[in-house]
């Protein structure tokens, strides 16, 4: 498995870092247009090979994307994050460019490839990736729910008082501070119902600090958050190499599903060797149906700066 990372940045590096520690691709390239900065970034986490006990070989160049060339999969995260204060949707000038000819070079040498797209605004710059390329919707994906879902059961754990791995949860919708719908109906500790142990303050809480996750992580940080988003994507370039199957929520192209079409938004969706393998219809209740129709008119406001 051959996976091309644009931008050796925060996330592309933590991306890069994590699936050649976790062993299951031969060859990981990393791509910037800065100079020589993927080559350091690739030569730095090459070192740490003999001490994290990975056989995964990373590269670095300087924007040739011949380098690139039959990539299984490819990661999309250039472009520039926010800062404090900022939404994502104001990166949208800045990032649409690039990520329109990041695409582009992609599937010149790599007709084949499964895109993954983290720059944000995550929804729309997916959708722009789809319709810039015009490759099957199964091969692009945006990359939000897994990240948000992670938040959600990190804040889920935080209330419970229990590890992480006791819970299970989702957030759909639109990557954005205001689009997230986390569902807090379905989340569970060990298949017990979270609202068994969480009042409804309590419940609500979560659901908010879930939704302001990045922007929390902004401020603190003064630049976006690298670690979780590089380990989401991680775990969704391995369920592709290892046609694992495996449910996440992601940006997907809809049809019709969710009474939504023709924009891409956080929805559940089984990811394999072929990308997005199924988009799963779960059945929402009133409220989180018309959170979804206002987070999509809010994704469509932003498909319309393009
Ligand atoms: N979808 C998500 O959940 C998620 C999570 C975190 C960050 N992000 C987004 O990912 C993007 C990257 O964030 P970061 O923190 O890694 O930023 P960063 O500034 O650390 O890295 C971005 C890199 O992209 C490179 N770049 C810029 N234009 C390029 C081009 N045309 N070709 C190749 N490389 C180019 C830059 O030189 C830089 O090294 C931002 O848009 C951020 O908002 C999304
Ligand atoms: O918050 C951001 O701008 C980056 C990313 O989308 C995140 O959620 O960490």
């Amino acid at each position: 498995m051959k996976v091309t990372v644009v931008g050796a940045g925060a996330v592309g590096a933590s991306c890069a870092e994590y699936i050649a520690i976790k062993n299951f691709a031969s060859e990981v390239v990393l791509v910037d247009i800065k100079e020589g900065f993927a080559e350091g970034k690739a030569m730095d986490l090459m070192q740490t090979a003999s001490l994290n006990g990975f056989d995964t070989k990373i590269t670095g160049v300087t924007n040739d994307y011949s380098k690139s060339a039959d990539s299984d999969v490819a990661v999309i995260t250039s472009g520039i994050p926010r800062k404090p204060g900022m939404t994502r949707e104001e990166l949208i000038s800045t990032n649409a460019g690039i990520v329109k000819s990041v695409a582009e070079n992609l599937i010149k040498h790599s007709p084949n490839v499964i895109v993954i797209v983290v720059s944000n605004p995550m929804d729309t710059m997916t959708y722009l990736t789809h319709k810039a390329t015009g490759l099957p919707k199964n091969r692009i994906i945006g990359m939000g729910g897994a990240l948000d879902s992670a938040r959600f059961k990190y804040r889920l754990s935080e209330a419970l008082g229990c590890p992480a791995s006791d819970v299970d949860g989702m957030v759909i919708g639109g990557h954005s501070d205001t689009g997230m719908i986390p569902l807090t109906r379905l989340a569970t500790r060990n298949s017990v119902p979270v609202s068994k142990f969480l009042d409804n303050d309590k419940l609500e809480y979560v659901k908010e600090e879930t939704k302001v996750g990045g922007a929390t992580l902004t401020k603190l940080l003064g630049t976006s958050a690298w670690y979780a988003p590089g380990a989401a994507v991680s775990a969704m370039v391995q369920a592709i190499a290892l046609d694992s199957k495996k449910m996440f929520p992601c940006s997907v192209f809809l049809e019709g599903q969710y009474g939504l079409k023709d924009i891409c938004i956080g929805a559940p969706a089984i990811i394999g060797r072929n990308g997005v393998e199924e988009i799963v219809e779960i059945e929402l209740d009133d409220a989180e149906k018309s959170k979804l129709t206002e987070s999509a008119d809010a994704v469509r406001k932003t498909n319309d700066l393009l």
